[in-house]
């Protein structure tokens, strides 16, 4: 095809051609450029003026120090007592110890044996008229506190030689449990085994008896015995010694201030996980039902959501619960003793060499303390009656107080009368005795830490259910006393006014478990309060749903009455009717006629599970019913006895024993 013809002046429109193809890329250029210079005018990165801020005065980072024994011989201490402690009754024994040292002229520190390198025991004999104390707890079936497990070991593995080290122990326990101070008995053997000088003999404390009167009698004769071993003598001095001494701040800045969190500041408001302990979650309540139909006692289930805390648990864990306490004994706390509790304070270790800078996390507030860190509802010890007796300006009371503290007879029937059987907390006792006045502060440091409660998971689901009960005991005062924790999830409610109620928690992990393998004939055996049971029977209910095989399960449930607290009526009644349960056995203890249900009741039957089907139980059992897992074990040995005495009689069973 032929192009069009051109004008005649070929060279102007050639030029007029290129001028405009110029024109289009002058175009395109500029537009590119103002694009870039719009983009780097509006989006640049403004340059940042870097404040002048005042350099923060932080502390050095000091290496921990795991050498007890350099610790003992910077500051002069001769006797180091260690603690094995869950919810802290066994620290407190230390502490109290290790202040004791100073009436007989010696230096004592409590050592947390997680902290320290508990081989070096095979120095302590470096250190002159050196004396090494264990007080330890005992838990689950005889096993180690947490902080005593690394301790416990190095204990069953070492072979250290531990000539030249003097011991003693003071085991805390309850004899309810079949493995009673176990772990006590272990450390006073095994130290013993090595090779340790044992100088006064093993206390053994029962936390179902009288806890406090065990040790302060083992306490009182084992001091005498440590002055005649190093040939020492009593002081004479009756002493109290501060431990912490008092700083109010006065302008110091909220956002510093503790306030009710259990390690970091401001973890509550800034959630970071891993959660343990010091770092709990704040879990919202979504459901908060009551269980049971009648009765004086408020029976409840509690779901908590853990969304988003990459907490995971299994059935059988527990969930620990940090309570709050009851805000009216708190602000009368204030009121008694005349204190503005919003005064932000701190209290601070005398010993700066301790590991311990204050009791509870500080600054914080009276308020906070006594609301969040402090037990106020359990009737005090006798250490916290001796130290405040000073401060009784009727003689007649500091005589009282001090005699109760003794270890005299009367002393002991009296404190048992008018402070336990009484359930006389703190604030009862300030009451009761208008002539005490203590410095807030001073019962700040002798108070007791609030512990958290553990409850048994009662759900196998992503989020954990609680079915607690709470109630109230009138005393002899007249007074009504509630429990801490349950009286305080009592009013958690999804919520509350707008709000959303949330607990502060983490898990702690159990040894309570389902057998391994689903298809295992199973028999759960549960009494009375059948909380984890509920989780287990879940896991086995959604196992048989996914088609595996699971074998029986049996429950054995009991109660007070039927019409009040048959608790998770409706969904248990459901299991036994889809077949989750095989047999749902139920006893309710005051309903007479109903009683008849019972393991015992199940001999047979029970024989027939373990020994042909290879069944494995759990129980479970709490509260009121302490020794209820004692009669069903009981039970379980009667079962195996009349066996044993069946293989007898059919000449299946012979001894044939020679002396
Ligand atoms: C869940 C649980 C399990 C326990 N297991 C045992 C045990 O097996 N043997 C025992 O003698 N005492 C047992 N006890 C009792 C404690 O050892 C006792 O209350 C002790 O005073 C707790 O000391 P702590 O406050 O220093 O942890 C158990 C207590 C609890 C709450």
């Amino acid at each position: 095809e032929r192009l069009p013809k051109l004008p005649r002046d070929d060279s102007s429109q050639s030029r007029l051609v290129e001028y405009s193809l110029l024109s289009n890329l002058d175009i395109f250029l500029f537009s590119l450029i103002a694009g870039v210079i719009i983009y780097w005018l509006m989006f640049r990165k403004k340059p940042v003026t870097i404040p002048d801020f005042p350099k923060l005065e932080t502390q050095a980072p000091t290496a921990r120090e795991t050498s007890f024994i350099e610790k003992m011989k910077k500051t002069g201490k001769n006797i180091v007592v260690f603690y094995g402690s869950q919810t802290g009754t066994a620290e407190e024994f230390a502490n109290r110890l290790s202040k004791d040292a100073q009436r007989y002229g010696m230096k004592g520190m409590a050592a947390d044996p997680e902290e320290y390198d508990m081989s070096e025991l095979t120095r302590l004999k470096e250190i002159s008229n050196s004396l090494a104390i264990f007080c330890m707890a005992t838990y689950g079936e005889g096993d180690p506190t947490d902080n005593a497990q690394d301790f416990y070991d190095w204990l069953q593995e070492s072979d250290a030689d531990l000539n030249g080290l003097h011991y003693t122990v003071f085991a805390l326990g309850n004899k309810t449990y079949e493995h009673y101070n176990a772990m006590g008995k272990y450390v006073d053997k095994r130290l013993s085994e090595l090779g340790g000088s044992r100088i006064f003999d093993l206390g053994m404390g029962d936390d179902d008896g009288n806890l406090e009167e065990d040790f302060v009698s083992w306490r009182e004769q084992f001091w005498p015995a440590v002055c005649e071993h190093f040939g020492v003598e009593a002081t004479g001095e009756e002493f109290s010694i501060r431990q912490y001494e008092l700083k109010v701040h006065e302008d110091l800045n909220m956002n510093k201030v503790y306030t009710g969190e259990l390690g970091r500041l401001k973890s509550f408001e800034n959630q970071k996980p891993p959660f343990d302990a010091k770092n709990p979650f704040l879990a919202p309540v979504t459901v908060n039902r009551k269980l049971n139909k009648g009765g004086d006692r408020h029976l409840m289930h509690l779901e908590l959501d853990i969304t988003g805390s990459k907490i995971r648990y299994e059935s059988g864990d527990h969930v620990a619960v940090y309570p709050t306490n009851d805000a009216a004994i708190v602000s009368r706390l204030g009121d008694v003793l005349g204190v503005d509790l919003d005064t932000v304070i701190s209290l601070n270790n005398l010993d700066e060499e301790s590991n311990k800078k204050h009791p509870f996390p500080c600054p914080t507030t009276y308020h906070t303390a006594l609301t969040h860190y402090l037990d106020v509802t359990n009737p005090p010890r006798t250490n916290v009656l001796y130290e405040l007796a000073q401060y009784a300006t009727d003689p007649k009371d500091q005589e009282n107080m001090r005699k109760m503290a003794s270890s005299s007879p009367e002393g002991k029937a009296q404190y048992q009368s008018w402070v336990l059987d009484s359930c006389r907390n703190i604030l009862a006792i300030l009451e009761d005795m208008p002539s005490l006045r203590p410095p807030i502060d001073h019962l700040c440091e002798l108070l007791p830490r609030l512990q958290a409660r553990y409850y048994s998971i009662a759900s196998s689901s992503k989020h954990p259910h609680l079915c607690c009960g709470s109630g109230g005991t009138r005393q002899k005062t007249g007074r009504v006393n509630k429990g801490v924790a349950t009286n305080w999830l009592k009013g958690r409610v999804p919520n509350d006014n707008g709000h959303k109620a949330t607990v502060p928690m983490y898990i702690r992990k159990s040894q309570f478990r389902l057998p391994f393998k689903a298809a295992t004939d199973n028999h759960d055996r549960p009494w009375h309060r059948n909380r984890p049971l509920h989780g287990f029977i879940q896991e086995r209910a959604w196992l048989r749903e996914k088609g595996k095989e699971v074998g029986e399960t049996v429950l054995y449930f009991g109660c007070r009455h039927r019409s009040e607290d048959f608790l998770y009526q409706e969904q248990l009644e459901a299991y036994e009717e889809t077949g989750v349960l095989t047999q749902l056995s139920v006893a309710f203890s005051r309903d007479q006629e109903l009683k008849a249900t019972s393991v015992k009741n199940n001999k047979q039957a029970i024989w027939r599970q373990i020994h042909t089907d290879n069944a494995t139980y759990n129980t479970t059992s709490a509260g009121y019913a302490r020794n209820m897992a004692r009669d069903v074990q009981t039970t379980f040995y009667e079962i195996a006895t009349d066996y044993i005495k069946k293989l007898m009689t059919k000449g299946r069973y012979s001894q044939d024993v020679w002396s």
